[in-house]
């Protein structure tokens, strides 16, 4: 025995009821006995309560809405019913129709519409819905019966909810299905009292008559079909990621639906829980899938929880004061009042200080409940015991549930850590003894991007997203771009993660988009989509979309771009940057960057400012963090000069080889930045502070190699003719040193304290006499590294090299946020 039963959306149009009617027919031939329970057709039951109202009201509009839940019921006859069949059944819902109008025409003369009435209104919805789905299956010669479910459904007399009298209830349904061998078509909801006065079942109604009537005839299941995929690991709305779990306890299932999940009401399945009954949750708008199996015990668990279910809106009222330490009975007064007064807790949290009481409650009692409350402790507010009563508004309540949590460490320690690594402040918490849920409260606000990330973290064999928002498409951007593109593929199946470009931003166009920005088209979408490029309105739209787990990826050279960065860190934002200008400013500006990444628990990562993807900032700061001291760094820092002097013999010019170093694209966007010493003048500085050396941008001693009619000219093609006109100045350093068996070497040095950088003439025993192409080579001298130093060398500027180091920050954010 089974007992089947189908939601409002199921037997809402023609179309569904027809998949109602083939689900049927296929049990049939199955040949196991089963029940059916219908609800009333989607939106009729509330429907039938404001025609009730308007009726008492003396608004006669109600007979048009009357008229349209009617013609919704001969809808359904005249599509499933043969014509030849039609005329009783059209007959059998005018004569329950003319009952209603009797009914609310009675109502709107005495002008008042009692529970007990609106009950009878409401039954209607129940009795039609069954009756002209009975009369379809019994049109195609099926064997089926209306069951009315007031002839075995009996409750007392508390209208709107009545209390079901199980001894009695329980014995008419066996004495009614042993009577019968048809399939019985029973009405879903509603109920009667012992004399006959019809009564509802309350929330959850005709889940409650299938439980009941599962229970009392021992049913082997029950299954629900509703307009879902069965419950969701989230709510799917919120959630994109979300899916449907497959197997889960009834204790799980309690726990979830309190938090909000409205697919089933379990408080109204304790009957059939009660018995063991196996529940099936299934979609009648996708017949084929499992759904979820709601059980005693849920078979083996994949993850450590089963699912993530929210509250949106909460208000949180916090009673504290030292004249609550140790005295007995102040939270039974507090929970007494409240209750007195009809006002429900939600989540209860008490520090063993015993200083404060923090309680969530719906906000639309926040205000009932501080008079409550200040009423109930009028006298100790008074003496200065309790301290005025505070209540926190625009908050949600996140809870993980699962029986999983019971058997596995570390549950919590992921959940807080997931939400401190978004940035995401939680106000209170609490976690029950049975340790099946655990709660955060937290800003409403954030709740959309708590949710992602949780659900990200707990459900990890499903891909993770970090959402990236890229600055500057130039030569390093584009190429960024170009890497992500061709490594899609692999990072979703290798490492299931989803690089997700949520924003992107050239000189003239920017396009911010949650849902992505294709690496194949994104020129194409900025261009058409974008709206036209300022930084200020990009940084303030990505705070506001508050995505989980983003970051921001500046490949610009711009110069105003720090204040930015302040903002992003500030609002738990990583940022990602090969963009020297912040770290090269002033010595506070750089600490300060630090510090906040360091108090907003996010990451600032800028391994390129320094011989581009070379492991170079990485390597300091391992070696600092392990506490080694540096004694000297001695480095060739500017791919572009290393290529310059690498190339650069008596064959060819100056100008020739800074042309080609241009296209290449290892020189800065204006090559003078390299050539003047200026970016090498950065880089050194970056390692001095890395290395815990505070100095200021002045304090960097550069020689300079460049003649001033090259470094004034106003444009960088003006630079150019200058720097065609001083060519015999450079050939005649080259050859001096190439004379003595030397090569130039621009060499930037730090030591005692103090930066500087020189051209240098090395000799062949000298460790940078042997580079080539855009080498960087970098020496460190350390306490530990004394005898022998720690080099680190290779390309140190381009664009793929650069790109990847870029890339490489944004993976290590990847598994930093886990
Ligand atoms: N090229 C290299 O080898 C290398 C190596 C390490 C670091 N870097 C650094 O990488 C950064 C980018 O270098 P590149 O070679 O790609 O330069 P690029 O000139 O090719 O690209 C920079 C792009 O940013 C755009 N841009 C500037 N300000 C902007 C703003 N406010 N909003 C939107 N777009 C803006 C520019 O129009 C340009 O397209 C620079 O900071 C550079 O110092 C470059
Ligand atoms: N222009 C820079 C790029 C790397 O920062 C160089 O030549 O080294
Ligand atoms: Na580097």
């Amino acid at each position: 025995m089974k007992v089947l039963k189908f939601g409002g959306t199921s037997v809402g149009s023609v179309d569904s009821i027809k998949t109602v009617i083939r689900i049927l027919e296929e049990n049939l031939e199955k040949g196991e006995r089963f029940a059916v329970v219908f609800s009333a057709m989607g939106g009729v039951t509330n429907r039938l309560i404001e025609i009730g109202k308007m009726a008492s009201a003396g608004n006669a509009d109600y007979v048009e809405f009357l008229k349209g839940v009617e013609e919704r019921h001969f809808a359904v006859v005249r599509g499933l019913i043969p014509v030849k069949n039609q005329s009783s059944t059209f007959a059998a819902v005018r004569g329950l129709f003319n009952e209603l109008e009797d009914i609310l025409k009675g109502v709107s003369w005495i002008k008042e519409l009692s529970e007990r009435t609106l009950d009878l209104i409401m039954s209607f919805g129940e009795r039609l819905s069954t009756m002209v789905i009975t009369e379809i299956l019994k049109s195609k010669g099926l064997n089926a019966e209306f069951c009315d479910a007031r002839q075995i459904i009996h409750t007392n007399a508390t209208y709107g909810m009545g209390d079901v009298n199980f001894d009695i209830t329980n014995q008419q349904i066996l004495e009614y299905f042993a009577k019968t061998s048809a399939l019985q078509c029973v009405t879903g909801f509603i109920a009667s009292t012992a004399e006959g006065v019809t009564t509802t079942l309350g929330r959850g109604g005709s889940d409650y008559t299938a439980s009941i009537v599962a229970a009392a005839l021992d049913a082997r299941s029950i299954e629900i079909w509703t307009d879902v995929d069965g419950m969701m690991t989230a709510d799917p709305r919120k959630v994109a990621n979300a899916f449907t779990i497959p197997s889960i306890s009834y204790a799980e299932a309690m726990e979830l639906s309190h938090f909000g999940a409205k697919v089933i009401y379990p408080p109204s399945l304790q009957p059939a829980f009660a018995r063991n009954i196996t529940l099936k949750v299934l979609n009648t708008f996708n017949v084929d899938f499992e759904g979820t199996y709601v059980q005693k015990s849920a078979n083996g668990k994949e993850y450590a929880i089963t699912g993530i279910s929210s509250i949106d809106e909460i208000a949180l009222v916090n009673i504290q004061g030292s004249g609550m330490i140790g005295v007995a009975g102040i939270s039974g007064r507090l929970f007494t009042s409240l209750s007195n007064n009809a006002i429900s807790v939600i989540l209860i949290s008490q520090a063993s200080s015993e200083h404060s009481i923090c309680f969530s409650i719906d906000p639309k009692n926040a205000q009932r409940a501080s008079e409550v409350l200040e009423k109930e402790f009028a006298a100790e507010i008074n003496l200065g015991h309790i301290d005025s009563i505070v209540i926190e508004k625009n908050l949600s309540i996140i809870a993980i549930v699962g029986e999983g949590m019971k058997k596995s460490t570390g549950v919590s320690g992921k959940l807080f850590s997931v939400l401190g690594k978004n940035g995401i402040n939680v106000v209170a918490t609490a976690q029950g003894s049975s340790e099946l849920n655990i709660s955060v409260v937290i800003a409403k606000s954030d709740l959309s991007k708590a949710l992602n990330s949780i659900h990200g973290v707990f459900f990890q064999s499903e891909t993770r997203s970090l959402n990236l928002f890229i600055v500057g498409v130039g030569l390093i951007g584009g190429t960024l771009i170009e890497q992500i593109r061709n490594q899609t593929k692999y990072l979703r199946e290798e490492r299931l993660l989803n690089l997700n470009i949520a924003g992107l931003s050239n000189t003239k166009k920017m396009l911010l988009d949650p849902d992505g920005i294709k690496p194949e088209n994104w020129l194409a979408r900025v261009m058409d989509e974008g709206v036209k490029t300022s930084l200020p309105a990009f940084v303030q739209r990505m705070i506001e979309l508050n995505l989980p787990n983003s970051v921001f990826v500046d490949c610009t050279s711009d110069k105003d771009i720090v204040q930015y960065y302040h903002m992003l860190l500030d609002a738990s934002i990583s940022v990602v940057t090969p963009n020297k200008v912040a770290n090269s400013g002033s010595y506070s500006e750089y600490l300060s960057l630090q510090r906040t990444a360091l108090q907003r628990g996010v990451k600032f990562l800028y391994e390129t400012n320094v011989g581009a993807g070379l492991p170079i900032i990485n390597t300091i700061q391992g070696l600092m963090s392990s506490g080694d001291k540096f004694l000297k760094i001695e480095a060739i820092l500017s791919g572009t000069l290393s290529f310059i002097f690498n190339n650069f013999n008596s064959e060819n010019r100056f100008v020739d080889i800074v042309k080609e170093a241009k296209a290449k694209g290892f020189t800065e966007p204006d090559p003078r930045d390299d050539l003047s010493g200026a970016d090498v003048g950065r880089k050194i500085l970056i390692l001095a502070r890395e290395v815990g050396v505070p100095l200021e941008p002045e304090e960097i001693k550069i020689a300079q190699i460049l003649p001033g009619n090259c470094l004034n000219a106003p444009t960088v093609d003006a630079f150019f003719r200058e720097l065609e006109i001083s060519n015999p100045y450079f050939a005649e350093s080259q050859s001096n040193a190439e004379a003595n068996g030397m090569k130039l070497r621009y060499i930037a040095t730090l030591e005692n304290g103090k930066a500087s950088i020189e051209l240098k003439s090395v000799d062949s025993q000298h460790p940078f006499y042997t580079l080539s192409g855009s080498d960087n080579i970098v020496s460190f001298t350390t306490e530990r590294y004394k005898d022998r130093p720690l080099v680190i060398k290779g390309p140190g500027a381009g664009a793929e090299v650069t790109a990847s180091g870029v890339f490489a920050d944004i993976m290590s954010i990847s598994s930093y946020l886990g």
